[in-house]
């Protein structure tokens, strides 16, 4: 959890959160399961993660009188289960007690599935069916059936465990899990997260009667209606009155999605694109007309109800590239620049994709290594790998991107955040394959910058001031790396060949058309 002040102008503090990870015997913040495919975290462990933060700020001596409204941020798609009677426990909390040790018997499922979870095709498969079709449900909900987004997950709930499903009486999404703490009560979704579930209706804004009956049974009351993302959802609970001193007016601002609260974070206009190198590296852009296809997710805009988003997911991102890190660049980010510096634009034509964990854009598993002349090979020098991996997460993500209709123009900006737009020798080589400049804001971590913007957009609310005008006097993003000479002809040669080689990976990997 971060605590962002909107740092410019009289405006008043605002606190912004996002839940991280402790000691659960988790690694990166996740159980990956035997199957290898289910993926969950313990959901006391978030409540823990709140206590912690809010302990420390406390000791700290921060001025919670001062917070005049609050949002927050949370990854997108995870679940949790409140258990019938969990909200008797959120309303009478004890200010003399830590959230943890009150919430311990409140929750039906105790490990949360998570965006990494990919156990759910069976459920994909049977919602595409119930719509319909991929498309159809693309058309529907703005993205086809994807194993994270929650709907799925809710189904394969309903059908292993039923029994638990019936004693559930709310679902919240990370998001709006985390609001619901900070409110005391349980908080609607927004319909940006909500975008992420394969049950909303991303045009009409509503939930898909359709979809929530192939998943499970009485869900509508389950999740509650969905809001817009600048609703304010209510007054913090007395909890935080009594035991933090935070004002009793403060107003909680709808959480959202992580990506959603960049979008903000970034203030991105449209014709720009983002680029998150955090956990998981997503794409983003601002959509005026959502044109939902078989690739790639339409979310609704987290701060212009008339608008839309477009994402695409790549899993491989932070982790893949630490790994990398640690067998070629002897664990150090700044031998892995090195290695970057050392090498030419375009290695040489060497090519490589790496996926440990199965990609979702594209859905490809495994190490696949080429050399100039299109042969597989089985390795690489240690800096022609460190550079293979960044030029091919980066040409994947050019490439995915025009394929949703996404064009480099002149006038284009890349703005990059999370934790990779930190190394400048990284965001060099975005710059050049995409032939564009590549600007960071002065904090990677867009996501609490922007729920903070968003809550102080939450003050406004009901005066129609539009968010591009409360955040007009927020610092311009910094230039950070443009296009070196020539990268332009090297990846124009190079992406074809990118383009080409995926699809004859992709073959091998599905076999022949049954
Ligand atoms: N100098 C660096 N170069 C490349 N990657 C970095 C650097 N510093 C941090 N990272 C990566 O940033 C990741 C965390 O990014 P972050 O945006 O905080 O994650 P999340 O998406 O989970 O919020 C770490 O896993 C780490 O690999
Ligand atoms: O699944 C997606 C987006 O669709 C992920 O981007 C999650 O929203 C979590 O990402 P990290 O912040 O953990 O990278």
């Amino acid at each position: 959890m971060d605590l962002g002040s909107v740092p410019f102008g009289t405006l008043p503090k605002v606190l912004s959160n996002t839940l991280s990870c402790s000691s659960y015997r988790t690694q990166g913040g996740v159980h990956v399961h035997e199957d290898g495919l289910t993926v969950t975290s313990p959901v006391l462990m978030w409540v823990q993660a709140l206590d912690t933060i809010l302990e420390r700020m406390k000791a700290l001596g921060f001025d919670f009188s001062q917070v005049l409204a609050l949002s927050g941020a949370g990854q997108q798609h995870g679940s949790v289960y409140w258990k019938t009677g969990a909200s008797q426990v959120l309303t009478n909390l004890s200010p003399d007690l830590l959230l943890h040790k009150q919430l311990q018997a409140c929750f039906s499922i105790k490990d949360s599935p998570v965006w990494m979870d990919s156990s759910t095709t069976a459920q994909c498969r049977q919602l595409e069916a119930a719509v319909g079709g991929a498309q159809a449900l693309s058309s529907l909900t703005g993205s086809r059936a994807y194993e994270r987004f929650t709907g799925n997950q809710i189904a394969k709930i309903y059908q292993q465990n039923p029994e638990a499903y019936s004693h559930t009486e709310r679902i919240s999404l990370v998001s709006s899990f985390a609001a619901s703490l900070f409110l005391g009560s349980y908080s609607p979704i927004d319909y940006s997260d909500g975008s992420g579930m394969n049950l909303l209706q991303i045009q009409d804004k509503v939930w898909s009667q359709a979809c929530l009956s192939a998943c499970a049974p009485h869900l509508e009351e389950k999740l509650g209606s969905p809001v817009p993302s600048c609703s304010v959802v209510g007054a913090i609970s007395s909890y935080y009155v009594q035991r933090y001193g935070f004002p009793p007016g403060c107003k909680v601002v709808a959480f959202t999605g992580d990506n959603p609260a960049s979008l903000a974070g970034m203030r991105l206009e449209e014709g720009d694109i983002a680029v998150s190198l955090g956990t998981s590296d997503t794409l983003f852009l601002w959509l005026q007309e959502p044109i939902p296809a078989l690739e790639g997710h339409i979310f609704c805009n987290p701060v212009d109800p008339q608008h839309y988003m477009a994402l695409l997911c790549f899993k491989n991102g932070s982790l893949m590239r630490e790994k990398i890190r640690d067998e070629s660049a002897s664990c150090s980010w700044s031998d892995f620049s090195k290695a970057l510096r050392s090498t030419e634009m375009g290695n040489s034509g060497n090519l490589g994709f790496y996926f440990d964990i199965m990609e979702i854009t594209p859905e490809i598993i495994g190490r696949h290594r080429f050399s100039a002349e299109n042969l597989k090979v089985s390795a690489f020098p240690g800096d022609v790998e460190v550079r293979a991996l960044i030029e091919g997460q980066f040409m994947a993500k050019r490439i995915h991107a025009e394929g949703l209709g996404y064009r480099v123009m002149p006038k284009t900006k890349i703005l990059a955040t999370g934790g990779a737009s930190h190394n400048k020798d990284i965001l060099q080589v975005l710059a050049d394959v995409f032939g564009a400049p590549v600007y960071v804001i002065d904090t990677a971590n867009s996501a609490c910058v922007g729920s903070a913007y968003r809550a102080f957009h939450g003050l406004a609310a009901g005066t129609d001031l539009p968010f591009s005008e409360v955040v007009k006097l927020a610092p311009n993003p910094q230039l950070a790396a443009t296009p070196s000479s020539g990268a332009s002809q090297v990846y124009e040669a190079l992406l074809p060949q990118y383009a080409k080689l995926e699809q004859r990976i992709l073959a091998q990997t599905r076999g022949p058309p049954e």
